[in-house]
């Protein structure tokens, strides 16, 4: 492949100069900083400092208030999910079905639960909106610019701006259930102190909108690309499936899913990970170097871009066995080293992952409470990338009451 004349080389799938890369490099590009949001999940650091952070990240137990919120939303939508698709099935209680925008529609109701609580109608409307401007942005890297188009009131541009109706919602007391109320206390001047840092987190209302942007966009549709890969690897691999219920069976009966016996879940657990090393929702890690910088054998100088290829990583036999266990290597770099990096790696690697995994594990444990499912005829298996690691042609199974 090449970009305005330039090659870019693939130097290595080793973990060990990954780890290097991940530790000795800054952020994404573009975006040097870690955003408050991610730092309040993180558990409410101050400071952006490469080695400090590493080091507090270790300390810190990442038990926020957020991880509650996912159970929560999880839970509730969960339901919904379950209730929806029992009422599509026919009278021989099977049914085909794309489940690839079911489970979209379930993350972002997990999101704006999660995100919005009591207002989680307005959040929604919100949301949709959010949408518009994801596929006005898409369309316009596709089109001609006209300078100051943007400023015109035409219909797209106005309702671009209704993103404001944030605005109506006031801080008030019980608002840390939801991510909403807990950005908006901080915007009026710190979060209470919770074992985080008193006042680290002041923001701007402009900041919390661009947090509920950053939060859903990250949030739900890498989840929604991981449950449906999952779902579709079951149906590829039906004895899978009946472990995977039987143990679900086992764990939790008929009861609704609750977070406090997921961590019993050794085989949906598993499942999961296999599904995020073959199907990564984000195919690649990007990084940059901010000063003149070392990695292995190769010496940087500031402003280098680098693409860190986490499916070729991940699809590398050589690394089967996990690198960084197997390294005798015992520098800074090996510990960041893995061959598995679905939430990429270092100071930086997603906060929001035990929140995907929680809400992944809670909506496969109650799919597969209720419902066993095969791949239908009508499914084509060609993942392909829109930014996250999509299927082309759908996610069509056959679905059945169990
Ligand atoms: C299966 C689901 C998910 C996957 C595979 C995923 C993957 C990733 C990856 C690869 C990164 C970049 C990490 C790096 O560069 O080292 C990232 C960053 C991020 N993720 Fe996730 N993510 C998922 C779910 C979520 C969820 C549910 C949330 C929020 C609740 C979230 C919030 C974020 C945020 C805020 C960042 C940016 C962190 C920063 O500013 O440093 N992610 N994610």
């Amino acid at each position: 492949m090449s970009w305005l004349g330039v090659t870019p080389r693939v130097i290595s799938a080793d973990p060990l100069l990954i780890g290097e890369v991940l530790l000795n490099t800054y952020g994404h590009i573009g975006k040097p900083k870690r955003s408050p949001l991610g730092k309040f999940l993180a558990g409410g650091l101050v400071s952006y400092d490469g080695e400090k952070w590493a080091m507090h990240r270790k300390i810190i137990n990442p038990a926020s208030p957020v991880l509650g919120l996912a159970e929560d939303a999880a839970g509730n939508c969960c339901a919904d999910l379950v209730r929806r698709w029992e009422s599509l099935l026919g009278p021989e209680g099977s049914c085909e079905l794309d489940v690839w925008p079911e489970l979209q529609k379930f993350t972002r109701e997990v999101i704006s639960l999660a995100a919005f609580g009591s207002s989680f109608e307005e959040g929604k409307r919100i949301f949709q909106l959010q949408d518009e401007q994801t596929e006005l942005v898409l369309q316009s890297f596709q089109n001609f610019q006209i300078p100051g188009y943007r400023f015109l009131p035409t219909k797209r541009n106005r309702r671009m701006r209704e993103r404001r109706h944030y605005d109506r919602r006031r801080p008030a007391p019980g608002d840390e259930d939801d991510l909403l109320g807990l950005l908006l206390q901080s915007n009026q001047g710190g979060l209470p102190d919770k074992g985080r840092s008193k006042g680290a987190l002041w923001m701007t209302m402009e900041e919390v909108i661009e947090e509920c942007r950053l939060f859903y966009f990250a949030g739900q549709e890498t989840t929604s690309v991981l449950l449906t890969w999952a779902m579709v690897a079951l149906g590829m691999h039906p004895s899978w499936q009946d472990r995977a219920r039987a143990e679900v069976l086992q764990v939790f009966g008929r009861e609704k899913a609750d977070f406090d016996k997921l961590s019993q879940l050794k085989i949906v657990t598993m499942v999961v990970h296999e599904v995020l090393r073959l199907y990564p929702p984000l195919l690649s890690l990007s990084r940059s170097t901010r000063a003149a910088t070392t990695v292995g054998e190769y010496s940087l100088p500031a402003g280098v871009q680098l693409l860190l290829a986490v499916l070729l990583v991940q699809h590398d036999p050589e690394f089967a066995d996990g690198i960084s266990r197997a390294s005798k290597n015992k520098s800074p770099a090996s510990e960041a080293a893995t061959a598995f990096l679905p939430f990429g790696g270092g100071p930086r690697v997603c906060v929001g992952q035990g929140f995907a995994l929680t809400e992944a594990k809670m909506g496969l444990a109650s799919i597969l409470q209720s419902f066993s499912f095969e791949l239908s005829p009508s499914y084509t298996h060609a993942p392909t990338t829109f930014i996250t690691l999509q299927p082309q042609h759908g996610a069509q199974v056959i679905l059945r009451r169990l």
